[in-house]
This record gives C-alpha cells, sequence and structure tokens, in this order.
C-alpha cells in the first residue's frame, strides 16, 4: 500500500499537533503554507483558530478556490472546530459562508460564555464510545443536509458530522493523546482514494 500523504492547512490554528497526530495515526503529514503543495495530497484538514482570520489568510494566498477545488476533485477535508465552520455551506446570522463544501448549517461559539472551554467524554459513532473532546469556544452543528450523517451529540447537539467525503467536528480532536478520530478521518481517505 502507497503511504496516505495528509495536508493540515498552516495559516493559523493548532497546526503542529494535527501533523503529529496524523503521523501517530500512521500517515505522513504536512503542514501545507502554499497551494502547490494541495497537489500530492490524498486529505486536507482545516485546524480550529479564529474562522474569520483564517478565511481572510485563505483568501489572501489563494487557497479558497484551490481548497474549493480539491473538496470538488472528492478529496476528504475533515474541518475542526473553526475548521468545520470554514468548510460549511451555511452559518447561522450570516449571509455569506467561507468555502461552503459541506452540507450543515453551523453556529458560532454556540456554548455561551460560562462555557468557553471545557473536555467531556463522549460516544462517537463508528469512532469511539468514549472519545474525549476538548471544546474552546466551540460552534456547534445545527444541522445536516439530507445526504449527511450525525456522528455525535453533547447536550442535544450536533457536534460531529460527516457528508460524503467532508468530515466537521466542533471541537478540538488534537489536543489529547486520543487519535481515533484521525484514524477514522484516514479510513475515509482510503475509501476515496481507489
Ligand atoms: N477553537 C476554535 O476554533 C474556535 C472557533 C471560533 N470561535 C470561530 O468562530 O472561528
Amino acid at each position: 500500500m502507497i503511504a496516505m500523504k495528509i495536508g493540515v492547512l498552516a495559516l493559523q490554528g493548532a497546526v503542529a499537533e494535527h501533523v503529529r497526530m496524523l503521523e501517530e495515526a500512521g500517515a505522513t503529514a504536512v503542514a501545507v503554507k502554499k497551494v502547490e503543495e494541495l497537489d500530492d495530497l490524498d486529505g486536507l484538514i482545516i485546524p480550529g483558530g479564529e474562522s474569520t482570520t483564517i478565511s481572510k489568510l485563505m483568501h489572501k494566498y489563494g487557497f479558497m478556490e484551490a481548497v474549493r477545488e480539491f473538496g470538488k476533485a472528492r478529496k476528504p477535508i475533515f474541518g475542526t472546530c473553526a475548521g468545520a465552520i470554514l468548510l460549511a455551506k451555511r452559518i447561522s446570522g450570516q449571509e455569506d459562508s467561507h468555502l461552503g463544501l459541506m452540507d450543515i448549517l453551523v453556529e458560532r461559539n454556540a456554548f455561551g460564555r460560562q462555557k468557553e472551554s471545557f473536555e467531556v467524554t463522549m460516544p462517537v459513532a463508528g469512532v469511539a464510545a468514549d472519545y474525549p473532546a476538548v471544546f474552546i469556544r466551540a460552534p456547534y452543528i445545527r444541522e445536516v443536509g439530507e445526504n449527511g450523517e450525525v456522528l455525535a451529540k453533547y447536550e442535544e447537539k450536533i457536534v460531529v458530522a460527516r457528508d460524503g467525503h467532508y468530515l466537521a467536528a466542533a471541537f478540538h480532536p488534537e489536543l489529547t493523546e486520543d487519535n481515533r478520530l484521525h484514524r477514522y478521518f484516514l479510513d475515509m481517505v482510503k475509501e476515496y482514494r481507489s
């Protein structure tokens, strides 16, 4: 089997941790800073951070169109926290989306001021019964399109969803030692590569 090569969009946010997790899960991982670096990737992670900042940088460096093409070529993309907001087709209270690739409606900063950051253990379908999820000013997924799947909910709110080759998590899967969600994403990449 040829090794999988996964990129982590490295404009802002938690990049190094994702790279380390992917490597521990058996892939080759690179921090992506230039659009040309997307060319030989099998999959891409868009990390957490600040969605408006990442979006501005994506426009500035030509990633908006390049990542849209990447997704439209059916290459898997995993958006975590701000990355999920960037992937979404719709953002609650905002007219425009960013990449607009994944059929979900997201709500930003959805857990309120009292609960800005917290960690909970929850079941994630097809991933783990006891997945540790770290939330930091997290969004949640209000709606999933008709072909989408809900993989996890916390307090009745959807926090992990899949729509074909797109995966979104409201939390930060790179901030624990648990790489099962990264493994799940690598299985998706394998599925779409053949
Ligand atoms: N940890 C995060 O990625 C936070 C997301 C951030 N609140 C946003 O709206 O972009």
